[in-house]
C-alpha cells in the first residue's frame, strides 16, 4: 500500500533521545521533589517505579509542562524547555494521562475523547476517524455513545488512556494508568503499550512491578527525586539475591532501594 506523507513524517529527527533531563530540579510546595534527576529517553516503554513520595508524579507533571523546571536542563522532541519555550508546538505531540483528570461527567466517551483532540489542535477532519480508533484500542467501543458519569473506575481509566493517545503522540506519558483495571483489561493494556512503544517514547509510572516486567523495555527506579536505577527489567531481577517480595524483580526493586539508602544515609 502507498500512502501519502507530510513534510513532519520525514523530516530527520534532529535530537537523540526524545525526552532527557540533566540534573533537573522541579519544585512542588515548599519541596524539591524532583532534585538532580539525569535521564535520557528515546522510543519503547520505560516503567517508572519507586517508593509513595518519590517525586514520580512531579517528574511526570514537568514532562507533561504542567510544571516548569526550577533548575538543571530539560529537553522534549529536542525542544529546551525553559520560560521562553513556546509550549504549544511541543504540547501536540505529548498525550499524558494524570493520576486523576477532569471531565465533564454529563460528556459521551466519545465527546470527552474528540474534546481532547480539540485541546490538542488535531486537524478538525482528522478527529472523528481518529476517535473512533482509540475508543476501540482501549475497548470501549461499545460505551462510546454513553455519558462519563455512568462509566466504571476501570471504564474511566481506559478512557483517560484514549485521551492520552488520540493524537499519536511521539511521547507518552501515563501516572498510573493500571490502577483499577480487571485482570483482564491490565492484560490489553500492556498488549497496546508494547504496541505504542514500538515507535513513541512511553514513559509509565506504576506500583505493580510485574507490569513493568511484563510490558516494559526499560525499568527506571527513583526515590527521593533523584534516579536510582535505570536497566532491563531482567537487570533488576539480577539483584533479587538481596531484597524481600514476592518475585525476582520485587526483590531486585527492594534490594536496589535499600542499598540507595543506606548510601544516601552514608554520604549525609
Ligand atoms: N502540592 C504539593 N504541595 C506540597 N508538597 C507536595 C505536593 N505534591 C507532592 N508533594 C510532595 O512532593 C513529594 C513527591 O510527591 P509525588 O506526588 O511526586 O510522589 P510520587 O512518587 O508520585 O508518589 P505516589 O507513589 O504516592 O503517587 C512528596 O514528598 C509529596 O509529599
Amino acid at each position: 500500500m502507498v500512502r501519502a506523507v507530510n513534510a513532519a513524517e520525514i523530516a530527520p529527527t534532529t535530537y537523540g533521545a526524545e525526552i532527557s533531563a540533566n540534573r533537573l530540579m522541579v519544585r512542588t510546595g515548599k519541596r524539591m521533589a524532583v532534585n538532580g534527576l539525569d535521564l535520557s529517553l528515546g522510543k519503547g516503554v520505560h516503567g517508572l517505579l519507586g517508593p509513595n513520595g518519590a517525586g514520580k508524579t512531579t517528574m511526570m507533571r514537568a514532562l507533561a509542562t504542567v510544571l516548569r523546571p526550577a533548575g538543571g536542563e530539560l529537553m522534549l522532541l529536542g525542544q529546551r524547555i525553559d520560560s521562553r519555550t513556546d509550549m504549544r508546538q511541543v504540547r501536540r505531540d505529548i498525550g499524558y494521562l494524570p493520576q486523576e483528570f477532569g471531565f465533564y461527567p454529563r460528556f459521551t466517551v466519545r465527546e470527552f475523547v474528540e474534546y481532547m483532540a480539540w485541546l490538542k489542535e488535531m486537524p478538525a477532519r482528522d478527529v472523528p476517524g481518529a476517535v473512533q480508533r482509540v475508543v476501540e484500542r482501549v475497548g470501549l467501543a461499545d460505551r462510546a455513545d454513553d455519558r462519563m458519569k455512568t462509566l466504571s473506575g476501570g471504564m474511566l481509566r481506559r478512557a483517560g488512556i484514549a485521551q492520552a493517545i488520540v493524537n499519536d503522540p511521539q511521547i507518552l506519558l501515563l501516572d498510573e494508568p493500571t490502577v483499577g483495571l480487571d485482570p483482564e483489561q491490565r492484560l490489553a493494556f500492556r498488549a497496546l503499550l508494547r504496541d505504542v512503544g514500538r515507535d513513541t517514547c512511553v514513559l509509565v509510572s506504576t506500583h505493580l512491578v510485574e507490569d513493568v516486567v511484563a510490558a516494559c523495555t526499560d525499568v527506571l527506579l527513583v526515590d527521593q527525586g533523584q534516579m536510582v536505577f535505570q536497566g532491563a527489567p531482567s537487570d533488576l531481577e539480577v539483584w533479587g539475591a538481596e531484597g524481600t517480595g514476592d518475585s525476582p524483580a520485587e526483590r531486585g526493586y527492594s534490594a536496589l532501594l535499600q542499598r540507595h539508602r543506606a548510601q544516601a544515609g552514608g554520604a549525609r
